[in-house]
């Protein structure tokens, strides 16, 4: 298939567009949702004004010269700093935006809010919330389906787990309806990857912790039950990441979670405990998954990862962007091509909530825009598309 030329890169700049939005609204309710969030002393409280500070009047300033990743950042960010926030690719400034978040708050100091996640409280709350009962209750009515229909059942789970997004859900109006067709579905090819060749090595590229990554460890638990994986590697953050993505200490207690929990839930729970133990279930969180670049330039030992691989799953509106490359692409073109160069097999379930789109024919595009609703940036609607 012929590589297609490369479209314009998404910018923050944009009048009018969703990523103008990220930076102009969302980023700023965020500093000071963080503010508030735990009991932050005088130096940490400084620190976020100035941040809150930097990104109203919308000058980016660089990392101090003492973090630790000062240089890699200072290379990535080559004549942008002393430059407006929105000027940058939107991409970049949001993964950048996350990374000064943890220098106000000290994630990274020598001080003794090292290592506390800042997002921490509200990804607790929800993963101890009632929702987060009733889905796990959901799961011993599921137990009574045929299999197929238990197949579905976790697959889609995973997929509409993707709206659990609390960075989305900051200036989101209400959670829109989901619209149960997808806008692509490939899951059928997904099922033929799995199960048309001996089980190997299967990589999920996990998105949101909570009730995003609750199904995606029972869509885990499935493929290792089932024999559709002999071997799954969990791909998550090594830090906190755009609010809710899921870092290993989120793993942990989302397995707490299934294992105290009734039913086919605590089951599924005990199950990938035991995997983890035994290394079945494996957890990886390499420092490109929070690296402001596209999966294109994904270093060597990740990309033997993935190559080894039977299938690479990748989840969320971030990893597509990633995968696919935040770009203002046509969307009639194809996802195979954008994606030619992943070392092996790849499908991508995501709910869409920003502006990257491809794979998706003109007629489909335009019934969707004819039915006079948003449905790219909204969270409404979701696609499950892959290739071989
Ligand atoms: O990767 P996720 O959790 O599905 O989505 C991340 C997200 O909330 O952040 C970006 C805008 O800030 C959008 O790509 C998307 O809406």
């Amino acid at each position: 298939m012929p590589e297609p030329t490369n479209p314009p890169v998404i910018m923050g700049n944009v009048p009018g567009s969703y990523a103008l939005g990220v930076f102009r609204d969302r980023h700023p309710i965020l500093v000071r949702q963080v503010r508030d969030a735990l009991p932050y002393p005088p130096d940490r409280l400084r620190a976020l004004d100035r941040l809150l500070d930097e990104v109203v009047r919308d000058v980016m300033e660089p990392l101090p010269a003492s973090a630790h990743d000062h240089d890699a950042w200072a290379e990535w960010g080559r004549g942008r700093f002393g430059g407006r926030w929105v000027d940058v690719p939107f991409l970049w400034g949001e993964s950048y935006f996350y990374r000064k978040v943890l220098e106000a708050t000290g994630y990274f100091g020598d001080g003794p809010w090292r290592g506390v996640d800042p997002f921490g409280p509200v990804k607790q709350a929800e993963l101890h919330g009632t929702a987060v009962d009733d889905e796990l209750a959901g799961l011993d009515r599921a137990a009574t389906l045929a299999q197929e229909e238990q197949a579905t059942g976790v697959l889609l789970g995973s997929l509409w787990g993707n709206r659990a997004d609390l960075s989305h859900a900051i200036t989101a109006t209400g959670e829109g309806e989901r619209v149960a067709e997808l806008v692509v579905d490939d899951s059928a090819l997904l099922w033929s990857l799995l199960g048309d060749r001996p089980a190997g090595k299967v990589c999920l590229v996990a998105d949101n912790a909570g009730r995003e990554l609750l199904p995606d460890l029972v869509l885990i638990d499935h493929l290792l039950e089932r024999g559709l994986a002999a071997e799954v590697v969990l791909h998550v953050k090594p830090q906190p990441y755009f609010v809710s993505d899921a870092t290993p200490a989120d793993v942990a207690a989302a397995l707490r979670r299934l294992t105290a929990a009734p039913g086919q839930a605590g089951k599924v729970g005990g199950r990938l405990w035991q995997a983890m133990g035994t290394g079945r279930l494996a957890l990886r969180a390499h420092p490109f998954a929070c690296a402001p670049l596209p999966y294109t330039d994904m270093p060597d030992d990740l990309r033997a990862d993935f190559a080894s691989a039977s299938l690479t799953i990748t989840k969320g509106d971030l990893n597509y962007r990633r995968l696919a490359g935040d770009r203002f692409w046509p969307p009639a073109t194809p996802f195979a091509a954008v994606t030619a160069y992943f070392p092996g097999p790849v499908v991508a379930l995501r709910t869409l909530k920003s502006d990257v789109l491809v794979g998706v024919g003109e007629r489909t595009t335009a019934a969707l825009d004819a039915a006079g609703r948003p449905w790219r940036t909204t969270g409404t609607h979701a696609m499950i598309q892959g290739r071989p």
